[in-house]
This record gives C-alpha cells, sequence and structure tokens, in this order.
C-alpha cells in the first residue's frame, strides 16, 4: 500500500534520512521506533509532504507521492495524527471534526457515525471548545479528526505521549479495533514497548536517520531493544 525506497532527506546542511526503504501492506499495523531524535517525525512529515525530499521514490497505493501536494494527501486517502495532536483549542469539538469533511472522497458532509461510536466522550462534549478537553480527549479528538476523512491509511505519531495510563490502554485498544476489525492500514511512530507490541504486527527501526532493522513484532528482541531503544 506504502512503498518508500531511498529517502533522503535535509535540514539545511544537515543530513537526516539516509537511503531510507519501508514498506507497509494494505491491512497490516507497521510501529516506528528508535530513540528520540532519531528521524521518526521526519519520516511521516515527509509521507505527508510537510518536508521536501532529497532523492527517493514513495508510492501510495499506485500514485506517486513525490507528485502530489500535502492537500492531495488527503483526497487520496491518508490520515494523520501529528506529534502533540494539533487540535484547535478555540473550536468545538464537533467544529474540529468537521474540518476533515471536505477531503472526503465520497463527498459526504456529516461526521461519520463511528468516530462517535469509538469514542462516546466526543459524542458528550460536542459543543465543548477543543482547548478544554484534557489531554487524553485531545488524543481521541485528534484520531477522531482523522477518521472523518474515511482513511485508508492511518498515520500516528506518538498518539501515546502525555497520556494518563488508562487512557493509553483505550487508545491503543481502539487503534486495535480501526486495524483488525475496520481494515485500516496503520502507521504508527511509538516509544511504549507494550503498546507497540500490543498493536503493531510489524517494527520498523531507525537509528541515525537509517532503518536498521525490521520485520514481525514477535522478532523484536531485547539485543535490539538494548541497541536501539533503551536509553
Ligand atoms: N525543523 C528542523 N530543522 C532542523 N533540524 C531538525 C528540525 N526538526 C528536527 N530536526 C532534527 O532532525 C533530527 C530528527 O528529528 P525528529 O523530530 O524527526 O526525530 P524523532 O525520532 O521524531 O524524535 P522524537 O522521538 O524526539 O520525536 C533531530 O536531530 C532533530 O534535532
Amino acid at each position: 500500500m506504502l512503498t518508500l525506497k531511498g529517502i533522503n532527506q535535509f535540514y539545511g546542511q544537515s543530513h537526516t534520512l539516509w537511503d531510507l526503504d519501508l514498506h507497509i501492506d494494505k491491512g497490516e499495523c507497521l510501529c516506528l521506533m528508535g530513540r528520540n531524535g532519531v528521524g521518526k517525525t521526519t519520516l511521516l512529515n515527509v509521507i505527508m509532504g510537510q518536508l521536501g525530499l532529497k532523492s527517493g521514490q514513495m508510492e501510495f497505493d499506485g500514485q506517486d507521492l513525490t507528485r502530489q501536494g500535502v492537500e492531495q494527501r488527503s483526497r487520496l486517502g491518508i490520515g494523520y495524527v501529528p506529534q502533540g495532536r494539533q487540535i484547535f483549542p478555540l473550536l468545538t469539538v464537533e467544529e474540529n471534526l468537521r474540518i476533515g469533511l471536505p477531503a472526503r472522497r465520497d463527498g459526504k458532509k456529516a461526521i461519520p457515525d463511528l468516530v462517535y461510536d469509538l469514542f462516546p466522550v466526543l459524542a458528550q462534549m460536542r459543543q465543548r471548545r477543543g482547548g478544554d478537553l484534557s489531554g487524553g480527549q485531545q488524543q481521541q479528538l485528534a484520531i477522531g479528526r482523522a477518521l472523518v476523512l474515511d482513511p485508508k491509511l492511518m498515520i500516528l505519531d506518538e498518539p501515546t505521549e502525555g497520556i494518563q495510563p488508562n487512557v493509553v490502554s483505550e487508545i491503543g485498544d481502539i487503534i486495535k479495533k480501526l486495524n483488525k476489525e475496520i481494515g485500516l492500514t496503520v502507521l504508527l511512530v511509538e516509544q511504549k514497548l507494550p503498546f507497540a507490541r500490543k498493536v503493531g504486527d510489524r517494527f520498523c527501526l531507525l537509528d541515525r536517520g537509517r532503518n536498521v532493522a525490521d520485520g514481525a513484532m514477535g522478532d523484536l528482541d531485547e539485543a535490539l531493544i538494548k541497541e536501539y531503544l533503551t536509553v
């Protein structure tokens, strides 16, 4: 579904992503992992078209992503839940959700029931301002907003960051449900190992901008964890 080949990216003179390859099959959940600063968010921003490439190819669902603008990502069916959630604090929950609607491929103008079914708290707080929600509720809103477009691929950047443990577990259950029951393909940046193991089918480890290991989640062993994840 998504294939990246030979990705090189620079911030000015600083070479950040090096000859990076990545592949996600339809229906799977891939966890992109690695220590702070190895380039995980940079890679997601490259996929989303928010950062330019020096070289490399990106293909999504048969389309050349390098030739598509940022706004085309949502039209092609890529939903993004960015780091820090980026909720509009002064807009209501419903207004935050509606932002995704114009990019729907089928032209529907209503927030899908699925969003309120998955996140009943958003239905209860429909008229509450985004900025007044707790961190966990904002994360649910950010996931709901990405779902409004009816994506084929959902990309999430550290959805558990700064969220209390009971909500982390709830979010894990929801990502799993979206992936395994609803069939959404998922690319997830995640630092918490138990969470990654719970939701991920495969892992991809980055180190200093390179893809240094990947495989089935069950193959993420102590040696890899020690070398590339433990701080
Ligand atoms: N806008 C920028 N300009 C210059 N350098 C940047 C910029 N954003 C990130 N970097 C650098 O690029 C490298 C990769 O950063 P990135 O945020 O992609 O890492 P990360 O793996 O997502 O880290 P974290 O887990 O802390 O979010 C880091 O060395 C970072 O300092």
